[in-house]
């Protein structure tokens, strides 16, 4: 990101001159108090949101003036997860998961082979055809990761995808991301969790009032 700002139609400035680099396959995580910018950050990776002025480059290429088809190019190759796990309450695992591969048009034989394969890479081998309120909290943000993750996207996003779950749980979530990014997905990850943050000691920037005022490479958690 170059020089990035983010002005709501509101008026409220939540990035300002915002640089920043993230290399492929880094796993970084972003710190700061509420209101920093960390979601917006987030927001702006996945073209959920355009800056206001600066570029935002992913892969060598600024996502600023994309075709419909390019952004559906750019999203298959970003997968988001969120604190609150957005699943399809009203599908099974296996459809939760299956609806992102009928969007990307994957053929029904492919989804038959994939989805299991996912479900059991994340932990929920057995749960396929559990609805999400059969599941726990953390079952159903590893469901919320297998959709994420599915088409084997080269960056996952994560906003603060374990602040709803108890630190036990938490950890088993941080295990399956470090996991993701071991196989090579570059991960970015806001969160408010200090001993997640102290304990991974992964490249770790902080933000205040829309910029990046410290980037730790052995991470640490000091705002
Ligand atoms: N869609 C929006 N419209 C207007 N203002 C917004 C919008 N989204 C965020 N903001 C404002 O932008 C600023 C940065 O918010 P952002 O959500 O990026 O911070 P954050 O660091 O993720 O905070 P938290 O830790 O509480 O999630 C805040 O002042 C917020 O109120």
């Amino acid at each position: 990101m170059y020089s990035v700002f983010k002005e709501y139609p509101n008026g409220v400035k939540a990035l300002a001159r915002l640089n920043l680099h993230i290399t492929k396959g880094e796993f970084v995580f972003l710190v700061g108090a509420s209101g920093a910018g960390k979601s917006s950050l987030i927001r702006l990776v996945f073209r959920e949101e355009l800056p206001s002025r600066g570029q935002v480059i992913i892969g060598g290429k600024s996502i600023a003036r994309l075709r419909a088809s390019q952004v559906a190019k750019l999203r298959r190759n970003i997968g988001v997860v969120f604190q609150d796990f957005r699943l399809l309450m009203d599908r099974t695992a296996f459809d939760n998961v299956a609806f992102a591969l009928r969007v990307l048009q994957y053929s029904g034989k492919e989804i038959k082979a994939r989805v299991p394969e996912v479900l059991a890479m994340v932990g929920l081998k057995g749960k396929e055809q559990c609805y999400p309120n059969q599941l726990s909290g953390g079952e159903q943000q590893r469901l919320a990761i297998a959709r994420a993750v599915v088409n084997n996207p080269k960056i996952l996003v994560a906003d603060e995808p374990t602040g709803n779950l108890d630190p036990d749980t938490s950890w088993e979530i941080m295990h399956l991301l470090d996991e993701i990014n071991q196989r090579g997905t570059t991960l970015v990850m806001a969160t408010h969790d200090q001993s997640i943050v102290d304990n991974m000691k992964r490249r770790t920037l902080v933000l205040k009032k829309g910029i990046v005022i410290d980037d730790r490479r052995e991470g640490g958690y000091i705002l």
